[in-house]
């Protein structure tokens, strides 16, 4: 018998703030079970597994052929018999439908038995195939089982909560259908799910059931408040979202359906399962990710059709998730007025089948007309600011310039040597990941250890150091952060770190990947004796990945070797022109002549493809809690500057006229050797 202990996922997702009535979970302390305590072994830092992409489907194809394994290939995975059921229970009759129950992923190799729930790597498998560890426990990984202690308050939740229609007072059940949008949705709906209401804690209860009901796995827990005039929805879930993989409502999808709609929220597939009558599934995390490992339970579906909300975000999370559920069995709602979320579409009386029918196919073939383009371009005009991307919610002078921070762009960002720009970048990329952009660092030159110290001094925009009693509540939340380090450090090869980029993408769904700094990949290059070259294929490299994985790539590049008292300008990036031609953005850390003060720095924009705005804005050092964002009381003096001559096409926003000298971005730097990057620092 297989024994297989999971390795624990370093998945991360944002937790809502919690009151200060809620314990851990946001639920009420009377439910929290006992003192504050860790529940988990938490790494320190969460790290992408290694090796990363041991193989290629190719050669998981050529492995089982090689063994004489049967095969079949899938829409994301391979189906072979499972070696993890045993050989009496395969002679019965009854079980010869679990015969190929063993789902390989295509891409990763990571297996699933939906049998036994053995999981485990590629590695795992083959050490299985080849009967290493046969019995034993070593080296063999096992389906996960839940935390005792969250087996016991997943039933204590359970066991207290209620069918709404239980609820002794008319009352407080129309409350809670109000506060829900359920005022539409059916007891028999809720029945069907087998969704439940925690009375003191005001939630409704989702719960996790094991396939082939072995019991209950885990809960979700949904609050609502209102906020703004809105009504602002806060999710809990036990066990912790990474290990939270749930795909809400599998109870009730049978073997023959070839057909499914993926929802965002539970809400909605209560909704499109009530009008529709349609197997719906709703993913844990929402838009957040599509975690691989619930890939094999979607691949009986010859048809996925993604609704998962009424925002550009959703339409961007369909199809990324489209492309791993492999896109041409996708299709897409694409968002809309009269095509909301499945839940309001129901409450405003919309007819949900027929929104169904105008789901878009994911897939098209290389060449496309306007035809195929134009409701994509309607959606970005008529959501403007959600096409921006991302705003900063610390650099607002950012935002005025580069609008958000867009998927599938190249930022390229330099500065001269010592002048911050690791400690800059940390929080330029912090504030996205606090918003939910998950984030993948490669830092390969500062030690994954300082570079968190120095973001989660700048999380908690202060030292910690003098209030280490306080570290262990900063950390909690740090930690839930969806962000990710590479473990290389030092040199390494373009190849490696851009298979890792997309392995991060494939598994944790990674929108941003910070990588500091590019010289680091050029030293293991074929290419090296030319090292213009290997900087432009490096580059050529990001964009590529950029572009392919709809994913941000921002890239710190040294600057060459200027004199002392120039500012550096797009041309003083090292290397051909190709950085900056290729880079959607590019901004410079400017550390000298417009520096008028200890720790002042500016912050230049010096190309922006998305809207042309260029400029500049100061950026002021905290010391101890080592941000540059401007306290919110100091003046904006932020500066538009139109073109490469310097020529001012907009009055700086705020502030006195002429504060800041002019910056000129001419390329007239070509006279400098290219050959010799600033990067007199030795790896930290
Ligand atoms: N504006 C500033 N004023 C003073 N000190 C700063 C400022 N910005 C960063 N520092 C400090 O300077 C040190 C170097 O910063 P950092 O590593 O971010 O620079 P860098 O530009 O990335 O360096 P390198 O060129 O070696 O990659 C850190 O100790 C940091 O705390």
């Amino acid at each position: 018998m297989w024994v297989l202990l999971r390795s624990g996922y370093p998945l991360r997702i944002l937790l809502p703030l919690r009151g200060a009535w809620m314990g851990r979970r946001g639920l009420p302390r009377s439910l929290a079970p006992g003192p504050p305590r860790r529940r988990y072994r938490k790494e320190a830092l969460p790290a992408l597994e290694a090796p990363v992409l041991p193989v290629t489907t190719t050669e998981i194809r050529q492995y089982l052929r090689a063994r004489g394994i049967p095969f079949q290939d899938g829409h994301s995975c391979l189906r072979a018999p499972s070696p993890f059921v045993g050989a009496s229970k395969l002679k019965d009759q009854t079980v010869a439908a679990t015969s190929f129950s063993l789902f390989i992923d295509k891409t990763t190799g990571r297996f699933l038995c939906m049998t036994t729930l053995a999981e485990g790597s590629w590695e795992d498998f083959q050490a299985g195939v080849e009967g290493q560890g046969d019995g034993a426990r070593e080296g063999v990984l096992l389906s996960e089982a839940p935390e005792a202690e969250d087996s016991e308050e997943v039933r204590r939740i359970w066991d207290r909560a209620i069918p709404l229609w239980e609820l002794p007072e008319p009352e407080e059940a129309q409350l809670a259908r109000m506060m829900f949008g359920l005022t539409k949705v059916t007891d028999d709906t809720l029945k069907r799910f087998s969704v439940r209401y925690l009375r003191p804690a005001r939630r409704l209860v989702f719960p996790w059931f094991s396939p082939g009901g072995l019991g209950l796995r885990g809960l979700k827990l949904l609050g609502a408040e209102t906020q703004g005039g809105g009504v602002q929805y806060v999710e809990t879930t036990i066990p912790r979202p990474g290990a939270y993989h749930n795909l809400f409502g599998l109870p009730l999808i049978s073997r023959r359906d070839v057909e499914v709609v993926l929802t965002s929220r539970e809400l909605d597939s209560l909704a499109l399962s009530q009008s529709t009558g349609l197997p719906t599934l709703a993913l844990p995390r929402g838009t957040a990710c599509l975690p691989p490992a619930l890939l094999p339970y979607l691949e009986q579906f010859r048809r996925v059709v993604l609704w998962l909300g009424n925002d550009l975000r959703s339409w961007e999370a369909a199809k990324l998730f489209a492309r791993k559920l492999n896109p041409k069995r996708c299709s897409l709602v694409r968002p809309g007025d009269q095509q909301p979320s499945p839940l309001e579409a129901l409450n405003q009386g919309l007819n949900l089948s027929r929104i169904l029918r105008t789901a878009l196919p994911a897939w098209h073939k290389s060449i496309v007309s306007f035809r195929q383009l134009r409701e994509e371009v309607l959606g970005e005009l008529s959501n403007v600011e959600q096409a921006a991307g991302v705003r900063w919610s610390r650099f607002p002078d950012l935002n005025r310039l580069l609008k958000g921070h867009r998927k599938g762009e190249l930022t390229v960002f330099t500065g001269p040597t010592g002048s911050g720009k690791t400690t800059f970048i940390s929080e330029y990329a912090l504030d996205l990941c606090n918003q939910g952009v998950n984030t993948l660092w490669g830092s390969f030159e500062i030690s994954n250890v300082r570079l968190a110290r120095v973001m989660l001094t700048q999380f908690a925009v202060g030292r910690l150091e003098e209030q280490l009693d306080k570290y262990d509540e900063w950390a909690d939340r740090f930690e839930d952060l969806p962000l990710y380090f590479m473990t290389f450090h030092g040199q390494q090869s373009i190849r490696t770190v851009i298979d890792t980029m997309q392995h991060a993408v494939y598994v944790y769904d990674i929108c941003h990947v910070v990588i500091d700094n590019l010289q680091f990949m050029m030293g293991h290059e074929q290419l090296s004796t030319d090292r213009i070259a290997a900087q432009d294929y490096i580059v050529g490299a990001f964009r590529k990945f950029a572009t392919d994985s709809s994913c941000h790539v921002t890239l710190v590049i040294h600057p060459r070797k200027e004199d002392d008292d120039k500012e550096l300008q797009t041309a003083s990036i090292f290397g051909s022109a190709k950085a900056s031609q290729e880079a959607d953005n590019v901004l410079i850390l400017q550390d000298r002549k417009l520096v008028t003060g200890p720790g002042k720095r500016y912050l230049q924009v010096s190309k922006n493809r998305f809207d042309g705005d260029v400029g500049v804005f100061p950026l002021e050092f905290n010391k101890s809690s080592l941000t540059f964002s401007i306290p919110p009381k100091s003046k904006a003096r932020l500066k538009k500057i139109k073109d490469d001559n310097g020529l001012v096409a907009k009055k700086p926003s705020s502030g006195k006229k002429g504060a800041m000298p002019q910056i000129s971005d001419t390329c007239s730097n070509q006279a400098r050797n290219p050959n010799h990057p600033d990067f007199s620092k030795p790896s930290r």
